[in-house]
């Protein structure tokens, strides 16, 4: 094979082991057809194989984008159900332009995985603004309905928590739906459960929150660009192969020129051969040989400027292929790098840009296994705001979200570098001290309780009183992340219990 040739089939090869490599973990049957396509192109330099397995990944690919469309039609349903719900309600009013900025996003988002989670968000935000919107209230103010309940609307009405145990419902089944890495799976049924439980439709947006985090995980902005690059792929791969086609139709040129000119040769030798029979005298021999060596010359002449056009062109094409081949490498890393950003993306919390409760599980594993090897403590605290929702209710709830951000700012100026925080839910944060001394994560601790009593919060000009409570613990030998995790946790309903503004530890 020539080299051009070799050229051509390498690139392809490494393009279909490429492109497999993105596809994988869709579907078992996929994996299962990509692993034995790798395993092909591997070990071959034969350009059939590789195109018989650029056809074989083919049908594979449209039918993942076959389910993503269905997948995508059945969330678009879901949401609309859900509204429909919402419309449903006797005593409450879905505001309209409200309503009709949700519709018209849903009908220009759907298809698009990566705004689910900005639709769930508006529907969230719909719900909430439904549930604190009285139908016989449609006349006051917004901006009241926004934040101040009454009472009465704080009690759950029948109705209300049939709402909520439908919307739940169907979260639930939108979980469920998910394809998830099997690290989420535990928190997948956490929300489950948390969503079984949905007596309290004040727990619906931070419920929501956590589906949304866990959609961004499955279905979020990697996948759609994934899908992208993978369209842009097959447009490269396709190009690549017009490329091979073109320098195949000149090698079989070639191979034409060259057996043309074999047989013009034979005919010029033969001609030359019956011309030194014939001839007569010596004059005639050098005149006939004479011409005949005329015709050799300019027969070679143009074999040899057809065989430097082929390989002007074969060079070309080599030189084309190159630069095709060095622009899928860097998008491949570009590709790379963005699933990089878009990952570090899902594990951020957007409100406090802290890690969140997904990052807190990626993080809290490899520490634990850390902190038995070497034997060093690991303390896990968990802080909450004290009277939260009071701060929501008097103040609104854009003044929860300052105070949202400034507290675990306040946390991380009394801790080390080496310690680590996450936003774990609504205003509950978890506090990792690896390798301290028992008697510096108290000091620590306590620090940190004190650092955010201390601290001069203020909204709308006004002094707010903001201060934390804290269960604490230190894993022991049997402990794995729940176990420490509920051990803190329960320290912290004692420190809440026992007047707030305190930390309660577990002994070490
Ligand atoms: N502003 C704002 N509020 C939130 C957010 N996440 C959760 N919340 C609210 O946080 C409040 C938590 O209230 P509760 O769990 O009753 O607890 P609390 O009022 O802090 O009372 P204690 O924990 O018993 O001291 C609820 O009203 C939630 O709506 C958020 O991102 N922003």
């Amino acid at each position: 094979m020539s080299t051009a040739q070799d050229k051509l089939v390498e690139a392809l090869r490494k393009t279909v082991s490429r492109t497999s490599m993105l596809a994988e973990g869709s579907d078992p049957e996929l994996d299962k057809v990509l692993q034995q396509v790798r395993a092909d192109v591997s070990k071959t330099d034969d350009i059939r194989v590789v195109e018989l397995a650029m056809r074989t990944i083919e049908p594979f690919l449209l039918k993942l984008d076959e389910d993503r469309l269905s997948k995508a039609q059945s969330f678009r349903d879901g949401l609309h159900q859900l509204l429909n719900t919402l419309e449903g309600l006797e005593h409450y009013q879905v505001p309209i332009n409200e309503k009709r900025a949700f519709e018209q996003s849903l009908r220009s988002k759907w298809q698009s995985s990566t705004s689910w989670p900005i639709l769930l968000q508006q529907f969230s935000e719909l719900a909430k603004l439904t549930f604190t919107t009285k139908k016989d209230e449609r006349s006051s103010s917004l901006i009241s309905r926004l934040f101040k309940k009454d009472k009465e609307e704080d009690k759950a009405s029948p109705q209300v928590e049939e709402v909520t145990a439908h919307i739940c419902h169907k979260l639930i089944a939108l979980v469920r739906d998910l394809q998830l890495p099997s690290e989420y799976e535990n928190q997948a049924e956490d929300i489950i459960s948390e969503l079984n439980d949905h007596k309290d439709l004040n727990h619906l947006p931070i419920l929501l929150d956590e589906v949304i985090s866990l959609v961004l995980v499955a279905v979020g902005k990697p996948q759609e660009d994934l899908a992208t690059y993978l369209t842009h792929l097959n447009k490269q791969l396709a190009s690549i192969n017009a490329s091979i086609v073109t320098s195949y139709k000149s090698q079989k040129n070639l191979t034409a020129h060259r057996e043309d000119f074999d047989t013009s040769l034979q005919k010029h030798v033969e001609d030359t051969n019956s011309a030194l029979l014939e001839a007569s005298d010596l004059g005639a021999l050098k005149s006939l040989i004479g011409q005949h060596m005329v015709e050799l010359s300019g027969t070679m002449g143009r074999y040899r400027e057809q065989i430097k056009k082929q390989e002007e062109q074969a060079t070309q094409s080599i030189t084309n292929l190159k630069s095709k081949v060095n622009r899928m490498e860097k998008d491949a890393t570009n590709m790379r790098s963005r699933m990089q950003q878009k990952i570090a993306e899902a594990m951020t919390d957007s409100l406090t840009n802290l890690p969140n409760r997904a990052a807190y599980l990626e993080t809290i594993l490899p520490l634990i296994v850390n902190s038995k090897k070497t034997n060093k403590p690991l303390c896990l605290a968990v802080c909450d705001i004290d009277h939260f929702k009071k701060i929501n209710d008097t103040w609104g709830h854009l003044a929860g979200d300052k105070v949202l951000r400034l507290v675990p700012k306040q946390i991380l100026s009394a801790v080390g570098k080496e310690d680590l925080l996450f936003r774990y839910g609504g205003e509950e944060f978890v506090l990792l001290i690896p390798a301290s001394t028992v008697e510096e994560c108290h000091v620590k601790v306590e620090a940190v309780r004190a650092s955010v009593e201390k601290t001069p919060f203020n909204v709308e000009g006004q002094p707010v009183s903001v201060t934390i409570s804290i269960g604490m613990d230190y894993l022991n030998a049997n402990d794995d992340h729940e176990s420490i995790f509920a051990r803190a946790d329960k320290h912290l309903y004692e420190a809440k219990e026992s007047g707030r503004n305190k930390v309660v530890s577990g002994k070490a």
